[in-house]
């Protein structure tokens, strides 16, 4: 080599090596933009959730009944089912509200029972049975909850349990979570069965909880067992609320993204707790039990639990499921995440709500100490609320916390009772019929939006129907802006009036479809019938 830089024609060769020394790496990372950029303008959406697209729009439910459905779905909002904790329910409401359904839908509360049967359960959650008369099709769960969180009513503009109207928007606590689902399935109920007089071939049930707010326990635990002993072991899915249909949600997509938890992130209570010292407050230890466990907490919010955003993460498929309705910016990333994903991941970071999708997230909730001013106290307990990330253990968890915390004075606790684990994957792919359906029934409603999946970042009663099936979904048929997020169990929670003939309608067109499926197959049509 040496002979031949020293050789005649030094100066060429040296020019040559030089070249290729700075000519490669550009031509390589020109070949790199070039294949990104191709990435990025052959990005379409594939052939088979264009399958799933409606040929025709307009609503199947279009009828001159919609200001009735609204009249009852105000009145619903009216009783103040309100759940404050697992002893403390509005047992007046319950009663009331028990009395509101079975007079507001008569014919789905007796005097039918060779089409429907109603089972209340625990006194006020209700379980319907829809036979069908195909008894080789595996039954399907629809799941809402009646009970609602507390109110600050002072921080309101509008009178919770009034159910305002101000014309695009009803105001009520409940209105979102979850009474527009509970109305909404019972309406398209009504509707399915005694108005359109469909003949049921698959058999499916109505799972309504009335404390999910403060457990399901009495709820849709108690459903789940009155299913069990009848001896329905198998579902062929459940859908529950969770995920909806949002806007402005993910980085550069201006399209609705109607979002399905086909997972559900764990949940975990942990203690942080000192036992110390106590004394006069005149001459204070250098460190009391509230410094500790107050340095202990800053040291969890510092430094957050890790993060995971890669190709077997759902939200890698979210974000590819999202590249062809992207800007043109985000279509260069979201279609080349393997070159992108840390920038992405670090995106999705900065926002509480894409945060909380990517890792276990760590909420000081509850902090107890003292009981006098000039008392030292010897004791201070913080309480932590973990959503556990489905790619860690809550032995990870603990393990990370103590090692953050790094004071072995600091007892970290869980809460064994009240402890559930992260919920399995359910199957989203072109392989999945139980996704493709609900997919198609959310397109026919929101022909709009595109259907993606994601991870439920809160927990809901499907932790109680896992074991009936492997497709357990998450999903209410509501508009969300992520500007809106504070409203879900804050101050002037809302729902579109036309978004609620958007509610019934897409339950509707569920039950339609889903009494299709494996008895005849989904009409599918070809990208130019659109
Ligand atoms: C890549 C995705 C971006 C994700 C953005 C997140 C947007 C969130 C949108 C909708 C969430 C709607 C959640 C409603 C259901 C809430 C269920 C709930 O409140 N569960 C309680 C149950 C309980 N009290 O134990 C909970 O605390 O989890
Ligand atoms: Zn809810
Ligand atoms: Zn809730």
């Amino acid at each position: 080599m040496l002979a031949w830089l020293t050789a005649r024609g030094t100066k060429r060769r040296r020019w040559i090596a030089c070249g290729l020394g700075v000519g490669l790496p550009v031509l390589v990372l020109l070949a790199l933009v070039l294949a990104c950029l191709i990435n990025a303008w052959s990005v379409s959406e594939p052939d088979w959730h264009y399958q799933l697209r409606p040929s025709g729009s307009g609503h199947l439910i279009n009828d001159s009944l919609f200001e009735e459905r609204l009249g009852r779905f105000q009145a619903a909002l009216r009783i103040p089912t309100i759940s404050v904790d697992a002893r403390n329910l509005n047992e007046s409401a319950l009663e009331e509200f028990k009395n509101f359904l079975q007079t507001s839908f008569p014919r789905l509360h007796g005097g039918n029972e060779d089409k429907i049967t109603c089972e209340v359960v625990s006194n006020y959650s209700f379980l319907y049975e829809i036979k069908g008369s195909d008894e080789s099709l595996t039954p399907y769960l629809l799941a809402a909850h009646l009970d609602v969180v507390p109110v600050e009513e002072d921080k309101w503009n509008y009178d919770p349990f009034e159910a305002m109207k101000d014309g695009e928007y009803i105001y009520a606590r409940g209105a979102f979570d979850d009474k527009h689902a509970v109305m909404g399935i019972l309406e398209a109920l009504d509707y399915f069965l005694f108005t359109k007089n469909e003949s049921v071939k698959r058999t499916f049930y109505v799972g309504i909880g009335h404390d999910e707010e403060v457990s399901g326990r009495q709820g849709a635990a108690k459903i789940a067992e009155v299913l069990h002993n009848r001896g329905v072991k198998t579902m062929d899915f459940v859908l529950d609320e969770g995920f909806v249909v949002l806007t402005n949600a993910l980085p550069g997509v201006q399209v609705p993204v109607a979002l399905v938890g086909v997972s559900e992130k764990g949940y975990a209570e942990v203690s942080v707790s000192v036992d110390g010292v106590s004394g006069h407050s005149s001459m204070p230890p250098k460190e009391s039990a509230i410094g500790i466990i107050s340095k202990a907490v800053s040291r969890l919010e510092a430094y957050p639990q890790p993060h995971f955003f890669d190709s077997s993460s759902v939200e890698y498929t979210t974000l590819e499921t999202a590249a062809p309705h992207s800007s043109f910016l985000y279509k260069l990333i979201y279609s080349n995440l393997w070159l992108f994903k840390n920038i992405v991941s670090n995106q999705f970071l900065e926002s509480a709500s894409t945060a909380a999708t990517v890792r276990t997230t760590t909420a000081p909730t509850l902090f107890n100490a003292g009981y006098k001013i000039n008392v030292v106290p010897s004791t201070a307990t913080a309480y932590i609320n973990h959503r556990v990330h489905p790619k860690q253990t809550i032995e990870d968890v603990l393990e990370y916390d103590r090692e953050v915390i790094g004071d072995s004075r600091v007892n970290v606790t869980l809460n064994t009772d009240t402890y559930i684990r992260p919920h399995p994957i359910s199957p989203y792919g072109p392989d999945s019929p139980q996704y493709k359906l609900l997919a198609r029934s959310i397109l026919e409603v929101f022909p709009q939006s595109f259907v993606a999946p994601g991870t439920m970042i809160a927990t809901t009663d499907t932790k109680y129907y896992l074991n009936f099936s492997k497709n357990v979904y998450r999903f209410a048929p509501t508009f969300l802006d992520i500007e809106d997020m504070p409203r879900l169990h804050g101050h002037d929670e809302r729902i579109r009036v036309e978004n609620y003939r958007e509610v019934v309608d897409f339950f509707f067109r569920l039950m339609v479809n889903a009494n299709q499926v494996n008895a005849r197959p989904l009409h599918v049509h070809a990208r130019n019938e659109l």
